[in-house]
């Protein structure tokens, strides 16, 4: 017996029946994967349907309508998967049919949030907000408006506010950074390939850039050392989720696609600036068909981060916390040993700021390793970093390393000779040697650890106070060579403490503390945070 058109109809709205309930209760569920693919199917039928029945307008509003939601609920899923690609791309389709659809205006301002799009999600919240449905849920939709708000202010003028998560000693949730890109470009770099640049002069502690993570992974490794099968899962983990964001999303892999891979970096093209701002869709142009796993392997072996856990530093928690991490644009910045700008990690996001002050036109450089320590050691950083250092710092050492004076300062130091008699041997030697005062910084930060002891209160009362320069001129060499360092302004922070010093003192102890913190820490917090807050 043939079937008639009506029965096929009824047949095909039956199996939609279905499948809508079994998606529906899949995604009340969570099962998120199986949700897509119970929507998936759901849509294609839908689809099929509405090419089907052209005739029948009320038919086809109907099917109009459970499409619209079909996609919606698909993206919400998509999204939980973190396919946000796929879940705008979505989102874009239902809205096509139906403009001002409630639930999908919230979805997408979500994933626009997520995806670090503060003024389009901006947009989306606002719409939402006229809907009449929008009363309903008031509450949350305010709180989305707020945030985007506040983050989209955040992203143009870089104004944040990381006070309180510092005075509450790192602990608690910090608030959510916004992207930000400052005055910087990227041209090619006298050091190696391309390097991020001032464009502007940039004073201590300002904000250079604040990055999302591609991906990031952590975990506690007790023993470093002997845990080496942990951080090879961990390695694992991490770049299995860089290559998953990459296949999601084109405009990760496009981004991915303009780092160094190591190879003939300085032949590399150099980016345009704003092709890394979030609001920017489409960057074309890289030859990403080379952009297989081997080579996002060896694009991860250059460029990820070990993330610096402040808090292991400053307040002697979490020290076998261990975190690396992939972000694309702080991946332009190189190493140099006598560096102008700082990280600092919350959450996912990368925090550079200027440690010390930046003439427009200068390279911004962090520290891929401590720059604290003398030459051959910081050549056996490099080499694990898998390069040589081609910085000025070590380019000066390097020639007045041959010779046989600093050479014996070193021994002498090996041989536990008092560090009061190596500084001030080191500080003879460079009068010598006629060293320039702003050459003088980069030795005394490589002998750093014999200066520390050289100024602590015992040895200075042994009498070295007389015979080797003050301590506010080393510790300011040292700043403008390294800019700062909270080992340096502890030594300052501790002089106070003993009393010595008083306003001016103090005011250099909270510029060395923007430099080490930056201004996302107000002056009321770094004083507590110093510990000065009683003085
Ligand atoms: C994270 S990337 C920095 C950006 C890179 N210059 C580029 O063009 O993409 C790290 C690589 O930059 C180079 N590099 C960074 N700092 C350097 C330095 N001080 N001396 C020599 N090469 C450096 C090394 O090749 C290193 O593997």
């Amino acid at each position: 017996m043939r079937e008639t058109q009506q029965d096929q109809l009824v047949m095909a709205e039956e199996q939609m029946q279905q499948l809508r309930s079994k998606a529906t209760e899949l995604l009340l569920r969570d099962e998120w994967k199986e949700a897509v693919q119970a929507y998936s199917h759901f849509i294609s039928l839908c689809q099929d349907q509405v090419s089907k029945t052209p005739e029948d307008p009320q038919h086809l509003l109907k099917l109009h309508k459970s499409l619209c939601l079909a996609l919606s609920n698909r993206a919400e899923a998509r999204s939980r998967l973190r396919d946000f690609a796929e879940a705008l791309r979505d989102c874009d389709q239902a809205l096509k049919i139906e403009s001002t659809h409630f639930k999908t205006l919230l979805c997408k301002g979500k994933i626009l949030l997520n995806l670090s799009r503060y003024s389009m999600a901006l947009e989306c919240f606002k719409t939402v907000q006229l809907d009449p449905q929008a009363n309903g849920s008031s509450v949350s939709l305010n709180g989305y408006l707020q945030k985007c708000k506040k983050l989209e202010l955040m992203s143009r003028t870089g104004a944040f506010d990381l006070s309180e998560w510092v005075v509450n000693g790192f602990r608690g949730k910090p608030l959510e950074p916004a992207e930000y890109i400052g005055a910087v470009q990227i041209k090619k770099s006298e050091i190696r390939g391309r390097g991020l640049f001032a464009t502007k002069n940039i004073d201590a502690g300002t904000l250079v850039l604040v990055t999302k993570a591609v991906a990031t992974e952590r975990g506690i490794l007790p023993d470093q050392n002997l845990d080496e099968n942990a951080q090879l899962v961990m390695w694992k983990n991490f770049t299995e989720k860089v290559i998953d964001s990459g296949a999601k999303c084109s405009r990760t892999r496009d981004l991915i696609g303009t780092l160094s891979s190591g190879e003939d970096e300085d032949e590399l093209e150099v980016p345009e600036i704003n092709l890394f701002k979030p609001e920017s869709e489409h960057i074309g142009g890289y030859p990403n068909e080379k952009l297989d796993v081997n080579r996002i392997l060896s694009i991860l072996d250059v460029n990820s981060l070990i993330e610096d856990a402040i808090s292991s530093k400053v307040l002697g928690k979490n020290s076998d916390y261990y975190g690396v991490g992939l972000w694309v644009l702080a991946s332009f910045i190189n190493h140099s040993c006598v560096p102008n700008a700082r990280r600092l990690h919350v959450g996912d996001y990368l925090i550079v700021h200027a440690s010390r002050d930046v003439k427009a036109g200068e390279e911004i450089t962090f520290a891929y390793f401590d720059v604290l320590s003398p030459l051959d050691k910081r050549n056996e950083m490099c080499k694990t970093w898998g390069f040589r250092c081609d910085c000025k710092r070590c380019k000066f050492e390097e020639d007045l390393y041959s010779r046989q004076d600093i050479r014996e300062i070193e021994m002498g130091l090996e041989r536990g000779v008092d560090a009061g008699a190596a500084v001030y041997r080191l500080e003879e030697g460079m009068r010598r040697w006629t060293v320039r005062e702003r050459e003088k910084g980069y030795l005394r930060a490589s002998f750093w650890d014999a200066c520390c002891q050289a100024y602590s209160p015992e040895k200075l009362a042994r009498g070295w106070g007389r015979r080797i320069p003050p301590m506010d001129s080393v510790v300011d060499s040292i700043v403008e060579a390294v800019g700062s360092d909270e080992r340096v302004l502890k030594m300052m922070v501790e002089k106070l403490k003993k009393g010595s010093g008083g306003v001016v003192e103090m005011e250099r102890a909270l510029k060395l503390g923007r430099g080490v913190y930056g201004k996302v820490v107000k002056k009321q917090a770094m004083k507590t945070l110093l510990g000065l807050g009683i003085l």
